[in-house]
């Protein structure tokens, strides 16, 4: 059977003030003006994962304006093993609830021995000629998909970091300095070593599928973590050398105000695998397409090691597709075997999905099946 979401139930979300969505096992395509509430909707999807969500926002900002009951996303997965209810929200104190059929759940993560969720976003347009901070997120989105817990190590190393900049800058207790790069380093090195195993193991699954022509294939591969010396592969050697050098570059890191070199500065660098051009030169159409084939990818490893497909979330991204691509997007999405939610302001664009999928339209917070 397909794991699907058979019902979606937002609350107080956005410009929803309450919907409910029962499902069948097709992909949903969701259609409806600007501003109507169909990126939301993703959105709410996209909470019930770690992280912050496809827009990263913070949760007072997705609270319904005007409203004053906490927000709730809740959903009906079904699997092999029966049907499972999963739900995020506001907590009562103002942080982040999960729950898992009716109890509270020991921790975020645990959604994901439900639901494995990646998206495309318009947002995701420039990433490959933006900033390295939005490739090295969405690289971490994709290493969360295979290991949940690495969104969590992800956030605790950014709260790390700004403590050690601080304690830098009041010139605080040097012990104090040497347990917070310890942590720092526990938790560098298994971030640095989750995301080499899985673009190791997402390229090996690219050159493997080189032949398949419908969508361009990346070559991808990490910076290098340190300037002068080799990366060490083993996770005890890794953390003695972030440690090392974080103790050596002290005085250069309080001068410049931050910590200088260490996992948060490395960039993932992605090249067109067939003709070795940097994806930022590729026309807009031409990233857009290697950034599918790169998801596509992603969601078959995530697939053949967890045997459990991701969903994906693709918002507005037919419209950049020549007719041809788009029928290779659908029937890749077919050969995925998951539930796929897509986007558009046109319903014309999804008309080669025929029977393939569900369609809602959505106006001003309200669902309407076609
Ligand atoms: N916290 C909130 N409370 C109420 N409304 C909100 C909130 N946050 C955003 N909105 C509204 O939600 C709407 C945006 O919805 P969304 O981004 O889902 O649109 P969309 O259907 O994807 O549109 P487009 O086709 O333009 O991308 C806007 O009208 C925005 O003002």
């Amino acid at each position: 059977m397909t794991r699907h979401l058979s019902r979606l139930r937002l609350t107080a979300f956005r410009n929803y003030t309450a919907a409910a969505l029962d499902l069948d096992d097709r992909h949903l395509v969701l259609t409806g003006p600007n501003g109507a509430g169909k990126t939301n909707l993703l959105e709410a999807v996209s909470l019930l994962s770690p992280g912050r969500g496809l827009r990263r926002a913070s949760f007072d900002t997705v609270q319904a304006q005007g409203s004053d009951i906490g927000w709730a996303v809740a959903a009906t997965v079904e699997t092999d093993d029966g049907p499972a209810d999963i739900g995020t929200g506001a907590g009562p104190d103002g942080g982040r609830r999960v729950r898992i059929n009716g109890a509270n759940a020991r921790s975020i993560e645990a959604m994901s021995d439900y639901l494995r969720v990646l998206w495309l976003t318009p947002a995701m347009d420039g990433l490959f000629s933006g900033p390295a901070s939005d490739r090295r997120r969405f690289l971490d989105r994709l290493v969360t998909t295979l290991i949940p817990s690495h969104s969590s190590s992800v956030s605790d190393y950014d709260k790390a970091m700004r403590q050690r900049n601080r304690l830098l800058e009041e010139g605080g207790d040097i012990r104090w300095l040497s347990a917070v790069e310890i942590q720092l380093a526990e938790l560098g090195a298994s971030i640095h070593l989750a995301r080499t195993d899985s673009l190791t193991h997402l390229q090996a699954l690219i050159e493997q599928s080189l032949d398949d022509e419908s969508f361009p294939s990346a070559h991808l591969a990490l910076t290098p973590l340190f300037d002068n010396q080799s990366e060490p592969t083993s996770s005890a050697a890794l953390e003695t050398a972030l440690i090392e050098t974080w103790q050596a570059s002290r005085a250069l890191d309080r001068a410049a105000g931050r910590t200088i070199s260490g996992p948060h500065r490395v960039d993932l660098e992605v090249t067109y695998a067939q003709k070795g051009m940097p994806a930022a030169l590729g026309s807009t159409g031409e990233q857009k397409a290697l950034l599918i084939g790169l998801i596509l990818a992603h969601a078959r490893l995530v697939k053949l090691r967890t045997a459990i497909t991701p969903f994906l979330l693709l918002d507005e991204i037919a419209a950049h597709l020549d007719p041809d691509r788009r029928r290779a997007l659908f029937s890749a999405l077919d050969g995925l075997g998951t539930q796929c939610f897509l986007t558009g302001t046109d319903k014309l664009l999804f008309e080669a999905l025929g029977e393939r999928a569900q369609t809602i339209t959505v106006r001003d917070g309200r669902l309407y099946k076609d």
